[in-house]
């Protein structure tokens, strides 16, 4: 597998405070990669820092080669990157369609008319939204709106896909369905990088973990094997919102 994102010493002070210090990894092509750690680690820095939303404090980030740090957040979209937030964004007077449309409008190559239409039908039936194109999107259930989101980060056609702790808040049974959401972009050759907090689906999705802890990349490797390093339990067993 070739590498698609590549992390190189990539720190990010915010005053006194380094909230990512000299953390390097990198993600392969069609790999689902899990960045997790406690809260306040840095995890959502470094995926602001990836998206463009903050500038890196230095380091490098690269996406097939391409340097990407430094740039603003649309450059970075039209390079390859979506992502979806810990809240939903959406557009809640619009219809469901049109939120998708709307995201079709705003890529690198955007869509319009009957092309886009088309384009955000079968982003909906990607995500199980078929048919639901004309509902409110105010009016959709949870994790209804987490589809939509994720239709809408789609719609970009990400080389990479950031998941900011998109399954958080959803029942066991929604969690079920989002898990196998993800898995089929996996079989669609998606490559995501994923925030999670939710280890039962890191352990189903992830062929491989990155642990941060206080800014600090601690672990890096297969899942299982992070999982069960010992540096890394005691990181999460020192926070007792883990
Ligand atoms: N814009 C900002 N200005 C100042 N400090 C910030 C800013 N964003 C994040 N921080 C601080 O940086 C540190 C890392 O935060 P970050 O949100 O990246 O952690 P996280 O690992 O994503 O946590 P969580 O799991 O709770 O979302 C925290 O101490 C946080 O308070």
């Amino acid at each position: 597998m070739s590498t698609l994102l590549e992390i190189q010493n990539l720190c990010k002070q915010f005053g006194g405070l380094k909230a990512v210090n000299d953390v390097s990894f990198t993600v392969a092509e069609g790999e689902i990669v899990a960045l997790l750690g406690p809260n306040g680690s840095g995890k959502t820095t470094v995926i602001n820092m990836i998206s463009g939303a903050l500038p890196p404090t230095s380091g490098s980030i690269r996406l097939g080669g391409v340097v990407l740090s430094g740039l603003p957040p649309h450059k970075i979209a039209h390079k390859g990157v979506a992502r979806t937030f810990q809240l939903v964004r959406a557009l809640p007077s619009l219809t469901v369609l049109e939120n998708v449309i709307t995201a079709l409008a705003f890529r690198g190559k955007p869509l319009w008319g009957a092309q886009a239409r088309s384009r955000a039908e079968e982003l909906l039936q990607q995500v199980g939204l078929e048919g639901r194109g004309p509902e409110h999107a105010a009016d959709l259930t949870y994790i209804d709106q987490k589809r939509m989101e994720l239709a809408r980060a789609l719609a970009a056609d990400p080389r990479l896909l950031l998941l900011d702790e998109w399954l958080s808040g959803l029942n066991p049974t929604e969690l079920r369905v989002g898990i196998d959401l993800i898995m089929s972009l996996r079989e669609r050759g998606m490559t995501i990088l994923l925030v999670e907090h939710i280890m039962e689906a890191v352990r189903a999705l992830c062929s491989r973990a990155v642990v941060m802890n206080a800014g600090t990349k601690i672990a890096d490797g297969p899942t299982a094997q992070v999982l069960a390093d010992p540096a890394v339990v005691a990181a999460y067993l020192g926070d007792e919102d883990a």
